[in-house]
């Protein structure tokens, strides 16, 4: 459990962390040398700010670590906060980075011939188990998932299942592997999240850090 004296900011060390950091330098918040380090086996690293620390970690663990109170604060792609619908995260502040959108794709030579509007069933691999069940059940499909942490546009090809559900940017990956979109599920992007009860307790300490990181997204 945190301590009262400081908070600390759970960030995904993943791809979002490039362009999470523009924005902690514009928020005012400077880290350690170390936290550059990609090599660094440091997990948790000071800043110029005495009250405040940042801890580097996957980026579905970032929602746990900020639901369960072990970080106050946090940064989290929107993808994540659905999978997990935490009733203890708040995501006050779009961060206006990380944009991509979740999607359905299969393969592009079944999607010549496929009506999804016919679907009474699928089988699906994802790394958003929550998400792709309440999309479908809200049609009336029952979604059989094969739940896969990464590299999901190799399970149609290697016969797991014909349909994922991915995060899609560019659309490069899809290209690069016979895939095509054939349903959007969400425009995603990363927020600032914090926790509610560290929130309420200490509003000002954590409610300073959602003013910041506004004003900083309102300045562009
Ligand atoms: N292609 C993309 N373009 C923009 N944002 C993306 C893209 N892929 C993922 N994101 C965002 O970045 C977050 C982290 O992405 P992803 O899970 O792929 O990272 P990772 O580095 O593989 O992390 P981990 O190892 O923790 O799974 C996602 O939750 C999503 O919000
Ligand atoms: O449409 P694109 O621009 O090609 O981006 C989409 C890819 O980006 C993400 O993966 P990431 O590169 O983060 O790797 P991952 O397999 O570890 O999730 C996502 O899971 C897709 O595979």
């Amino acid at each position: 459990m945190s301590t009262q004296e400081g908070l600390v900011v759970a960030l995904p060390k993943g791809r979002i962390l490039k362009e999470i950091l523009p924005l902690l330098k514009r928020a005012g918040i400077e880290p350690e040398a170390a936290f550059h380090d990609e090599h660094a086996r440091q997990l948790r690293f000071t800043t110029n700010h005495p009250g405040l620390d940042l801890v580097r970690v996957r980026s579905f663990d970032v929602a746990t670590f900020v639901a369960f109170g072990g970080a106050q604060l946090g940064v989290a792609g929107s993808d994540v906060l659905m999978e997990f619908d935490y009733p203890e995260i708040y995501a006050p502040v779009d961060l206006n980075v990380g944009h991509c959108r979740l999607s359905v794709a299969e393969p592009k030579a079944l999607a010549d011939s496929d009506d999804p509007s016919r679907w009474s069933h699928v089988r699906i691999a994802t790394k958003y188990p929550e998400v792709t069940k309440r999309h479908f059940a809200a049609r009336g499909v029952q979604a059989e998932v094969i739940k896969l942490s990464g590299a999901m546009e190799l399970a149609p090809s290697l016969g797991l299942c014909r349909r994922i559900v991915d995060l899609v940017s560019t659309g490069s990956t899809l290209k690069a592997n016979d895939l095509v979109e054939i349903e959007h599920i969400a425009e995603i992007s990363s927020r600032l999240i914090v926790n509610r009860a560290a929130l309420k307790t200490r509003p000002e300490a954590v409610g300073r850090w959602i003013d910041i990181f506004q004003e900083v997204v309102d300045a562009g």
